[in-house]
């Protein structure tokens, strides 16, 4: 039996703005993204990546075409409905976005809150199982400010992935951070993408980087281009 995508996009239009400023940012999007995959996104400043990601994460409504997420429809979804659907995610940006007042553990305890199920004993022990598996478990008390840049970026993936959601999306998640800890902060999202069974969509300008992707799509002025038809080898 064939699987069905984790994420299924048919025919996605996108606007900013209304009236005269009414301006099309996304084209007839049409892209099927399967569980487990490590899909890149690449593209000129401009070219709708980010919009393209942020209807994806449920962050922004969709209001043309179809966009299902893990078989739910998002296109005219209720604001339940989104927050239902972001619930099922994780985000990892290239600001990583951790707060400055609390400790890394409690930063990555953040990504579970929003799941009631756990008690917080369970939690904490879930953050402090996942900062042990992305090689901070010694800096667990530390405060953002005290973690170098890919340490941080380490704590936000770890944020990320502590729910073991289905899709993790990330935009630019080594923007900041120098050629050793960039490849290292890639090499454990693959790592964790393969291990969990998480589908991993990301956005990014760091060509050192394009080797973890199963397939490289690539968009311009709003469209997809053909190239993302063809697989890359991962290695
Ligand atoms: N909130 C907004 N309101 C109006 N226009 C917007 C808004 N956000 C983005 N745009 C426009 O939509 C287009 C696509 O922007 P987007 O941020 O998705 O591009 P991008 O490919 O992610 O760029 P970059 O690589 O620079 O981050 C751009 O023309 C941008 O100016």
């Amino acid at each position: 039996m064939l699987e069905s995508p984790v994420i299924e996009i048919k025919n996605l239009d996108h606007f900013f703005g209304k009236g005269q400023l009414k301006k099309q940012v996304l084209f007839d999007i049409n892209l099927d993204i399967m569980a487990g995959e490590v899909i890149i996104l690449t593209g000129p400043s401009g070219s709708g990546k980010t919009t393209l990601l942020t209807l994806i994460g449920g962050l922004r409504s969709v209001s043309d075409g179809s966009l299902k997420l893990l078989g739910k429809e998002l296109c005219n979804a209720s604001g339940k409905q989104l927050v239902e659907a972001r619930r099922r995610i994780g985000y990892i940006f290239q600001a990583h976005n951790l707060h400055k007042s609390l400790t890394a553990q409690q930063n990555v305890q953040m990504g579970l809150e929003l799941h009631r199920e756990y008690s917080v004993g369970e939690m904490r022990s879930k953050s402090a199982e996942m900062l042990e598996f992305v090689g901070l478990g010694n800096r667990s008390n530390y405060y953002p400010e005290d973690l170098s840049g890919g340490q941080k970026q380490r704590v936000a993936i770890a944020r990320a992935l502590v729910s073991h959601p289905k899709i993790v999306l990330a935009d630019e998640p080594t923007a900041a951070l120098d050629k050793k800890s960039g490849r290292d902060v890639v090499n454990l999202m693959q790592k964790l993408a393969k291990e969990q069974g998480c589908t991993i969509l990301m956005v990014t300008h760091d060509n050192r980087i394009l080797d973890i992707a199963d397939r490289i799509v690539h968009m311009e002025d709003g469209q997809l281009s053909n190239a993302n038809l063809q697989l890359v080898t991962a290695g």
